[in-house]
């Protein structure tokens, strides 16, 4: 039930006030009708103390009247920008609470559509809709009973032809809400292009990709204006046919009405009435299908909202642990996981005590960052066990255990705010004094100094005023800030030349001395140290030992250190 979110964020004091609104418009519409009919009688009839009698009460029911309107206005405004708040600060969390797994499976353009065009629709209908698809129906059937009690032949035969006019827009409004899907969904579809182009916008410029991605835009642009159009001619028909339409009991008013006032059987105020009061019978032909048509809109875009706030989130299950005086950090035994169905690590069983240094190598996409992601819950549906600081890595509140580790990967996020922001986040209370320390040992300090603005200095999105190099050491100090229990390493250090990767190795280094840490060594170098280095392949833990250890099993280890020492003349 898509409403039931809406339900929840407009307070009943709101709902009340609208509900008084709406009550009161319909009233006094009513009362005004009436004045205005004794007003003109009375005039007629010379009776001129009945007149300014309903004069006065004709004025002061019309200043009631415009009180209400902008009360019901500005209550409706206040309760959309409630809701437009509430559902996007949903959204928004959601997408942070969001297992791995889900984010993995969703689009990024898509999630921002649910939050952008969906919620507009949700927005439009609330402001322009919502309150006259109530007060529309309800005026009718107010304003009915009143003619039908002022005169029941001429009102009968007024609104004969209702029930048809109302037949046909609910049946031609039908599709409604199927087109708006197919819109929503095309809207979606280019929301995920643009972002797709923004986040690789230098690859589609060096690929020359224009063209291509041209074609994909051009076409999702078509299919979104076909979708636009087909919803557009449809309300066009409703509301021109319902417009036609409308005129109809107008003309059977003026006609039996003007003929009945004419021989004596009706008054002139009542035929006046008639006239004034007809439009609330035929108003919700005309602007009833556009009403509906904002509602059917709105309904589908609640829907794909709330199919995203109805995904589960990830575990808050779980406690806060004491982890001092630990021995083993990590202890994982048997594990295995897929991300799909074919396993990425099998059997794999290897702990990290405290102090040690443990390396995993290996070739390309055998499982190193997945490691990573398993020992800070990122994914959960592996067999064995994981003990991260002697406790089920599941009887951890994952919030908690994140508290303890640090993780530099290899794709550097960086938010666009300034560098301290960047680097603080993860302890927010570190003083300047420890923040400087922790960049100089990341050898970061320096040309943060180079810096206009030194830690001050913004940083744009995607970190594009620093080299992938100084991204590196950003992320590295900004872990060392974070002052872990475990330092998760991924030494992605490929990228850079060669001067950049020196530099960044010998943060890491500095970084890893005194600190127990699992490195995903690229460069075999800088785990020559390593207090166990273990070697996956496709998955498994092939070698384990040190470096000299390894050496001399000449495994893959072994081919690797070598491959590495040739390329480098000498040097692994
Ligand atoms: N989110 C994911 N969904 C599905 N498959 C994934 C996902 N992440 C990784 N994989 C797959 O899991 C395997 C292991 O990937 P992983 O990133 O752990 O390897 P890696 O050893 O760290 O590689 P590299 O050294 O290139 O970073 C690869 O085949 C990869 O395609």
């Amino acid at each position: 039930m898509p409403f039931k979110y809406l339900k929840s964020m407009v307070c009943k004091r709101d709902f009340t006030f609208i509900t008084i609104c709406l009550v009161s418009e319909i009233a006094l519409t009513l009362l005004i009708a009436q004045k205005f009919r004794l007003l003109v009688d009375s005039a007629i009839d010379g009776n001129y103390q009945l007149f300014y009698t309903n004069l006065i009460a004709l004025i002061l029911f019309t200043v009631l009247i415009a009180v209400c309107i902008s009360f019901r206005t500005f209550t409706i405004g206040k309760i959309s920008e409630k809701i437009t708040y509430y559902l996007r600060k949903q959204g928004t969390e959601k997408l942070v609470d969001l297992p791995q797994s889900k984010l993995d499976k969703m689009h990024s353009g898509d999630a921002m559509s649910r939050l952008s065009n969906d919620l507009q629709l949700v927005k439009q209908f609330v402001e322009n809709d919502g309150y006259f698809l109530l007060l529309r129906p309800l005026m009718a059937v107010a304003v009915f009973t009143y003619l039908f009690y002022l005169n029941w032949q001429l009102t009968l035969i007024s609104s004969a032809v209702l029930p048809v006019l109302y037949i046909i827009m609910i049946q031609l409004g039908k599709p409604l809400g199927n087109y708006s899907k197919e819109l929503q969904s095309e809207l979606a579809n280019i929301n995920k292009t643009t972002q797709d182009t923004l986040g690789g916008v230098s690859v589609v410029k060096s690929f020359n990709l224009q063209s291509i991605i041209d074609k994909k835009y051009r076409k999702q642009v078509k299919a979104s204006i076909d979708s636009g159009i087909k919803l557009d001619k449809r309300k066009t028909v409703l509301e021109s046919l319902m417009i036609g339409l409308s005129f109809l009991p107008q003309l059977v008013t003026f006609g039996v009405g003007g003929y009945l006032a004419v021989i004596g059987y009706l008054s002139a105020g009542k035929l006046l009435a008639f006239i004034n009061l007809l439009n609330y019978l035929t108003f919700p032909m005309k602007l009833l299908p556009g009403h509906y048509a904002s509602y059917k809109s709105a309904l589908e875009g609640l829907k794909r909202i709330q199919k995203l706030l109805d995904e589960e989130n990830e575990r808050d299950t779980g406690k806060a642990f004491e982890k001092e005086n630990v021995e083993t950090l990590v202890e994982v035994e048997n594990l295995t996981f897929g991300y799909n169905d074919s396993p990425v690590l099998k059997n794999l069983t290897f702990s990290v005590k405290k102090g040690e240094t443990v390396a995993l190598v290996g070739p390309s996409g055998s499982g190193k960052s997945t490691v990573f992601k398993l020992l800070t819950g990122f994914y959960s549906g592996y067999y064995g066990t994981i003990k991260m600081f002697e406790k089920d890595i599941q009887s951890w509140k994952l919030d908690s255990l994140r508290e303890q580790i640090a993780t530099v990967s290899q794709d550097t996020y960086l938010f666009p705010e300034t560098i301290e922001y960047n680097l603080k986040v993860g302890n927010e209370d570190c003083s300047e004094e420890e923040m400087v320390k922790a960049a100089i040992n990341a050898n970061a300090h320096e040309f943060i100094k180079n810096e206009p603005y030194w830690y001050k200095t913004m940083i744009k999105e995607r970190g594009e005023n620093f080299s992938g190099g100084q991204k590196q050491r950003l992320a590295l100090t900004r872990a060392i800030v974070k002052n872990p229990k475990l330092m998760l390493l991924d030494e992605a250090t490929s990228a850079l030349d060669t001067e950049s990767e020196a530099i960044v190795q010998n943060a890491i280094s500095k970084a890893m001395t005194g600190r127990t840490c699992i490195v995903i060594a690229h460069r075999l170098s800088t785990i020559v140290q390593a207090d166990r280095i273990l070697v996956l392949n496709e998955g498994c833990i092939i070698e384990e030992g040190t470096h000299q250890d390894l050496l001399e099993q000449k495994g893959l280890y072994y081919d690797l250190y070598y491959k590495q020492f040739k390329k480098k003349g000498g040097v692994a």
